[in-house]
């Protein structure tokens, strides 16, 4: 019975690993890369290449639908066509749903919230949660931006009077102080909580945050591996392995989970702490007719709590804990990273820079904190957060799984079939954008290209029922945080030959947090 068991596992993984990649699946007629190691195939290559890079690559030498190979012999294509992306995240979506290993991940670092359902119960928690992100609430959350950007502006103004002569400027992190500003801007507008991150280094949250950060990114494989394995995810994040974690210490090459461990169950117990207050606050606030609290949670939560059709959906106390943790996760590195790119790109275009000066400026001379129909009308600024968007969206990637067996582009798709939305390489079509595409050029959203598509030409929120809920909120924070920095100081870069590198795997953070040259214009 041992020998028969052996016999058929072996068989089974021969066939997996080596016979089905190279001779039976449908998809090894799709042009890609040559196969690599057995088992792990090209991931190791995708996670260690700068973020976006490796599909970009694949993409360009390639063509517009590649094959590659992941963990398992499990085939993997990267689509970079429009009907390809309408199939998958529009008109088929509730079929290519965000894969097993993703959402587990997700699920872990940003909560079981809208990152992770699908389906019915994903629409019914979207459209609980619209009205939180709509443009009248955005519109009366603006003026809370200014209060975080304000400390930000006499937080730089201080570390330039650390200097002997202020006028020369000082160089400083960038991406630091950008993670900054935006994890307390969505501590305060998510949930009215003063994280002050600014000026206190630190913070429990902010410390968590960067212990997370540096754990996901440099463990990304190991995790992805990790989570494979049935119920580990959630043990990840049980108390009991929280309690336990010590443990991990005995096994060498998982040292480090000991430490991805606690950071998540920090940030889960300040969640749950942040809930408990606005649970509170929503008693409070039931009994008082006076003005209400204007943070997206006191929304929901006043939501949850009201009288609604038998058959209406409301969200369970720990179903807004997990919204507490993915405002937490999506809202803050993401707009960080569009903000440091930006002054990057910024800092090497010195007539860009100048043009956006001279259009913000006039702007703050009638008020300092302009409002967000104000921002909303300055068209360069907006061009200039659309083009640094494209060159480096904050999600380079992102995957989806085939939940059925279907065509896609003229290619036959078995179910299972990892899916991969190189958001990255679409931004930079040359078919599209043109042969500069990956140039820096503001002006090319005053007159877009004919074969522009306002879905899926520039994807760095993506399309269809699953785009960014976050969309409108992160492109006025930026305006807002963007426009009082250019007023107040000049970026320029830190030292001469200066090249900035993404970090590899996930997200689109600078690998040196971005050291820039920032003088003083006004202090
Ligand atoms: C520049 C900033 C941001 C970028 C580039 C960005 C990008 C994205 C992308 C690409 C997705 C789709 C992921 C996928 O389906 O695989 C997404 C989803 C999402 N984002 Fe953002 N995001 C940003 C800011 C925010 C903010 C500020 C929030 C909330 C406070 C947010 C909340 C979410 C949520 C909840 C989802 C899941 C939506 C769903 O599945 O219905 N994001 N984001």
């Amino acid at each position: 019975m041992l020998f028969f068991g052996t016999v058929s596992c072996t068989a089974y993984a021969i066939y997996r690993l080596i016979l089905y990649p190279r001779y039976f699946s449908p998809l090894r007629i799709v042009p890609g890369p040559p196969l690599a190691g057995y088992l792990f195939g090209h991931f190791p290559k995708i996670i260690r290449s700068q973020a976006g890079a490796i599909q970009k690559e694949w993409v360009d030498k390639y063509g517009p639908t590649v094959r590659a190979v992941g963990p398992l012999g499990q085939d993997r294509l990267i689509l970079l066509r429009p009907q390809a992306l309408h199939k998958i995240l529009v008109s088929d979506w509730m079929d290519y749903p965000r894969s097993k290993v993703m959402t587990d991940i997700l699920g872990l670092a940003a909560g079981h919230g809208l990152f992770t359902v699908t389906g019915t119960p994903h629409k019914q928690m979207r459209k609980a949660m619209n009205p939180a992100f709509s443009i009248a609430n955005l519109m009366n959350q603006t003026d809370m931006y200014y209060d975080s950007i304000e400390i930000l502006v006499q937080s730089l103004n201080s570390e330039l009077r650390k200097q002997s002569d202020p006028c020369k400027g000082a160089v400083m992190h960038i991406f630091e102080w950008m993670s900054k500003v935006t994890l307390d801007i969505i501590c305060d507008t998510a949930f009215g909580y003063k994280s002050n991150s600014l000026l206190n280094p630190h913070n429990e949250l902010t410390e968590a945050y960067a212990e997370l950060g540096v754990r996901y990114e440099t463990n990304m494989g190991k995790l992805a591996e990790l989570v494979r394995i049935p119920g580990m995810a959630r043990l990840l994040g049980s108390e009991l392995c929280y309690r336990l974690r010590r443990l991990f210490r005995l096994f060498p090459p998982l040292a480090s989970v000991e430490s991805f461990v606690d950071s998540i169950h920090r940030i889960r117990r300040i969640a749950k702490q942040l809930l408990a207050e606005k649970l509170a606050d929503a008693t409070l606030d039931a009994e008082d007719t006076g003005p209400k609290k204007k943070d997206i949670m006191s929304l929901l939560v006043r939501a949850a709590r009201q009288e609604h059709a038998e058959d209406a959906y409301r969200l369970s106390d720990d179903a807004l804990v997990d919204q507490v943790l993915t405002f937490l996760g999506a809202g803050h590195e993401t707009i960080a990273s569009g903000l440091s790119w930006t002054l990057w790109l910024l800092a090497n275009d010195a007539p860009a820079q100048h043009k956006l000066r001279d259009e913000v400026s006039p702007v703050f001379a009638d008020t300092e904190r302009p409002d967000y129909r104000v921002l909303k009308d300055l068209k360069f600024l907006d061009c200039v957060i659309m083009e640094s968007l494209r060159l480096f969206p904050p999600a380079p990637t992102t995957q989806r799984e085939a939940g059925k067996s279907d065509w896609i582009d003229g290619v036959y798709v078995p179910k299972g079939t990892h899916l991969s939305i190189p958001i990255r390489a679409i931004n930079m079509n040359r078919d599209i954008w043109g042969p500069d595409a990956e140039e820096f050029r503001p002006e090319r959203w005053l007159a877009l290209p004919k074969a522009y598509d306002p879905n899926f030409s520039m994807m760095a929120f993506i399309a269809g029922p699953h785009a960014c809920i976050g969309k409108t909120m992160s492109i006025s924070e930026m305006k807002a945080v963007l426009a009082t920095m250019l007023v107040n100081f000049e970026f320029a870069p830190a030292y001469a030959g200066q090249v900035a590198v993404p970090k590899s795997a996930i997200t689109m953070k600078p690998a040196d947090n971005l050291p820039l040259l920032v003088t003083p214009i006004r202090m």
